[in-house]
């Protein structure tokens, strides 16, 4: 079901999902719990507000985790891959869920109820710590994302979540990385985040400069190097 068909997008040393961080025990184990559910492009796994009342790890697909910025409109905060577990912070914490986690395509998850979930942990305390780990990551992303240099261009700022996205998602390509995740121009101006028509002109500008091509819900940077030397300028 991987959407290229080209290769497997499994992240970065940095952006290893869970799954894949677990020994063979504990991530065979994971994998048995719960019950598997499938979903399709716009597909709710979990909504902000709600209780956490289980955790899904998705088994395949692509799925975007949503917030709501300033004045109500909808922003990306991150992307999640397979082998990434969701629903871990109100589990853990006991509120309630902070995010929407919405399925980008075909996608399957296990749906793993928080009483097994507890258990687990408790059986596997190196899944604790890589839990931990995973979840400091995402906050140190959001960080970083509420952190956009002043002087940052539209162009610099797009430059700069595409280069995330390649290290998170890039298949490599005879026509350069491919992002294995199919992102609409709306959704990528939901990420950066911007106004769509300010993203679609430096999407354009991209182009022109021979850094990027893209078609319809699909980028390949062409010039990885010029791309991050173009988000490192403005910083
Ligand atoms: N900024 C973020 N980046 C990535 N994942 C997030 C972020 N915020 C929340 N999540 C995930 O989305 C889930 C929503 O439900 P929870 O708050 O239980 O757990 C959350 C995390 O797994």
């Amino acid at each position: 079901m991987e959407g290229s068909g080209v290769g497997e997008c499994v992240g970065t040393d940095s952006r290893r999902p869970f799954l894949d961080r677990l020994d063979r025990r504990s991530s065979e184990q994971l994998r048995g719990l719960g019950t598997p559910q499938r979903f399709y492009r716009g597909d709710v796994l979990m909504r902000q507000g709600e209780p956490g009342e289980f955790v899904m790890l998705l088994t395949d697909g692509r799925v975007k985790i949503t917030g709501q910025g300033r004045e109500g409109s909808t922003v990306i905060l991150d992307f999640g891959i397979r082998g990434d577990l969701y629903g871990e912070i109100a589990v853990v914490a006991g509120g309630t869920r902070l995010a929407d986690v919405v399925a980008m395509g075909p996608a399957e998850a296990r749906r793993i109820a928080a009483m097994e979930f507890h258990h687990f942990l408790e059986q596997y305390p190196n899944a604790t710590k890589e839990l931990l780990v995973s979840t400091a990551r995402r906050f140190l992303v959001a960080q970083a994302q509420r952190k956009v240099p002043r002087k940052a261009t539209p162009l610099s700022r797009v430059a700069e979540r595409l280069s995330y996205l390649v290290d998170m998602c890039g298949v490599a390509t005879q026509q350069g990385w491919l992002i294995d995740i199919p992102l609409s121009q709306s959704e990528l101006a939901q990420f950066v985040p911007l106004g769509r028509t300010v993203v679609a002109e430096a999407l354009e500008n991209l182009r022109t400069l021979g850094v990027i091509t893209s078609s319809r819900m699909t980028i390949v940077v062409t010039d990885r190097d010029k791309l991050d030397t173009l988000h490192r300028q403005q910083v």
